[in-house]
């Protein structure tokens, strides 16, 4: 069981905002941690490292990290931290990179099987791809058997067909590791895939918790699909208007009202429902 209850004033872009995030996380849970930019997700798993001041209290079994009196630093927190930006030894090997943490060979080949990485272990990072990094950051953050995982945006910057391998990957080391969790993530299929327990952060706090089924399934009323997406143009065409709205990879168009085009601003996020009832699946 870990046992959050952190305090810290941030000054945001809309003036000062409290970070103030009390939560209980069960041993082994998938938290996935989404919300807009600026609501303090970063800054969450800083003080969990122990890279970043923060008051209160972190509780790991009955291990303490922060309290009052004690705030155990980063190198004593049993953590693995995955980064958007991969962050690895480039003077090191693969392996070097991942034995700089623990001197387990066992593990380390173990780890680089698991992620297809063995035929490049001798190389230097600047010789891999992104996603071959972000494998290697992902083993290495698990050499240590971690009691906590954090990881920010890991696959934010990878193309789609190499964010689900590494969400497979993820997922099997997962399994096998049991590693308390928590990801930073903003893509729905990927927390749903992933993830036990979803949290969503606004201005520093938690504004949602549960599965993923319950946050991510927004269906409001009777409409039977709704996506969110950001709003790009409004065009006019003949008599009629047409919203073009960006959801997940795609743009779609929307016939919307006269009303409708006057009260929508170009930039906003917007959900896009229907109630199809014989949808086609291809
Ligand atoms: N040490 C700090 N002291 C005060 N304010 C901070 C500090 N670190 C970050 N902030 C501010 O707190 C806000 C939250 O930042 P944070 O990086 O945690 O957000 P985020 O949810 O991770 O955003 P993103 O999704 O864009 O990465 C930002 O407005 C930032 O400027």
């Amino acid at each position: 069981m870990i046992q959050i209850d952190i305090k810290k004033q941030l000054y945001g872009s809309n003036g000062q905002m409290l970070l103030d995030v009390n939560l209980e996380i069960e041993k082994g849970d998938f938290i996935a941690l989404s919300g807009l930019s600026g609501s303090g997700k970063t800054t969450l798993l800083r003080i969990l490292a122990g890279l970043e001041e923060g008051s209160g209290i972190i509780k790991i079994d009955d291990k303490i990290w922060l309290d009052d009196k004690i705030k155990l630093p980063t190198q004593k927190r049993e953590i693995g931290f995955v980064f958007q930006d991969y962050a690895l030894f480039p003077n090191m090997t693969v392996l070097e990179n991942l034995l700089y943490v623990k001197k387990d060979l066992d593990l380390a080949n173990h780890l680089l099987e698991i992620t297809e990485l063995s035929e490049l272990k001798k190389r230097l990072p600047n010789m891999l791809s992104g996603g071959q990094k972000q494998r290697v950051s992902l083993c290495r953050a698990l050499m240590n058997r971690p009691k906590l995982l954090l990881m920010d945006e890991p696959l934010s910057a990878l193309d789609p067909a190499m964010r689900t391998k590494l969400q497979n990957e993820i997922l099997q080391l997962h399994k096998e590791f049991e590693t308390t969790t928590i990801m930073v993530s903003h893509d729905p299929s990927e927390i749903y895939r992933l993830s036990n327990r979803v949290l969503v952060l606004n201005q520093g706090k938690i504004i949602d918790d549960g599965d993923a089924k319950k946050v991510l399934l927004k269906t409001t009323g009777s409409a039977k699909f709704s996506f969110e997406g950001e709003l790009l143009e409004i065009v006019k065409m003949d008599v009629i208007y047409v919203a073009i709205v960006s959801i997940g990879q795609q743009l779609v168009e929307i016939v919307i009202s006269q009303e409708e085009a006057t009260n929508l601003v170009i930039g906003q996020k917007v959900n896009v429902s229907t109630k199809a009832f014989a949808p086609i699946i291809s």
